[in-house]
């Protein structure tokens, strides 16, 4: 007998961090101009990036495409090697799906930023080999401070709701990476001139 795991209709926001909710004078995200168009993928920040970097042996592969507003959708095909239980995606790695899914709307944003909090309700169990389908929006932006949801559904973009995660990304400078990564990884993205015209074009928002 089939049953739906508890927790699955809780009201989104309910057991949230109070963190999580913007303030009263947060304004809606605005897409930048020159944002790719609805429809188009996004590409990685990133080449050894475990989330999307095409380079990484180890990492998800995920490749995002923009939606309409400051939205995004993406696949993620669960892997024998994401197991944490027999036969079931670790939910850490259901967490980096979806952290990597809120990170991309930085693409529409036009602007740099990390994750500063990230919680994440797991609502049915995820098999091997399930397609995850994740959509990520930007819900309010406060000064540096972008708040935004995630959710990850089986099998179709319209499928049962598996995974869905509120988070707060704040925009930082270029700076924040070459001052805290390791010297021989930030040399190594430095000298590479789509490394650094990327993360510039990010960091100048007018
Ligand atoms: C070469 C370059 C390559 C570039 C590639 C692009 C890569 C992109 C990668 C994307 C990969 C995918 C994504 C990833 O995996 S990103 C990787 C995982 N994330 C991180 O490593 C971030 C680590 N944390 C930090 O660096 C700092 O703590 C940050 C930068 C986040 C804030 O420290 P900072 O000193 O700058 O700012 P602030 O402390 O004045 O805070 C500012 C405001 O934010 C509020 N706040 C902050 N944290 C929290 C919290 N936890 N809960 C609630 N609120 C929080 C804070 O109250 C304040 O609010 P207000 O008082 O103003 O109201």
């Amino acid at each position: 007998m089939s049953t739906v795991p508890s927790g699955g209709n809780r009201p989104r926001s309910a057991a949230r961090s109070p963190a999580l909710t913007p303030p009263a004078d947060a304004i809606a995200p605005v897409r930048h101009p020159d944002a790719p168009a609805p429809g188009e993928l996004l590409g990685s920040h990133y080449a050894h990036c475990f989330g999307c970097g095409d380079e990484q042996p180890h990492g998800l592969h995920l490749q995002a495409r923009a939606g309409e507003g400051v939205s995004i959708t993406a696949e993620f095909t669960v892997r024998p090697s994401h197991q944490g239980a027999p036969g079931l995606a670790h939910g850490g790695v259901l967490a980096t799906a979806l952290d990597e899914s809120l990170g991309a709307l930085s693409w529409l944003l036009r602007v740099v930023a990390v994750t500063g909090k990230l919680e994440t309700d797991f609502v049915r169990p995820v098999p091997v080999d399930s397609v995850l389908f994740l959509a990520a929006e930007a819900t309010a932006v406060s000064g540096r401070k972008i708040f935004c949801s995630a959710t990850g559904r089986l099998g179709s973009p319209e499928g049962p709701l598996a995974l869905r995660a509120d988070a707060l990304f704040v925009e930082v400078k270029v700076d924040h990476f070459i001052d805290n990564g390791r010297p021989e990884e930030i040399r190594a993205a430095m000298a590479d001139p789509d490394q650094v015209r990327r993360a510039r074009a990010f960091e100048v928002n007018p």
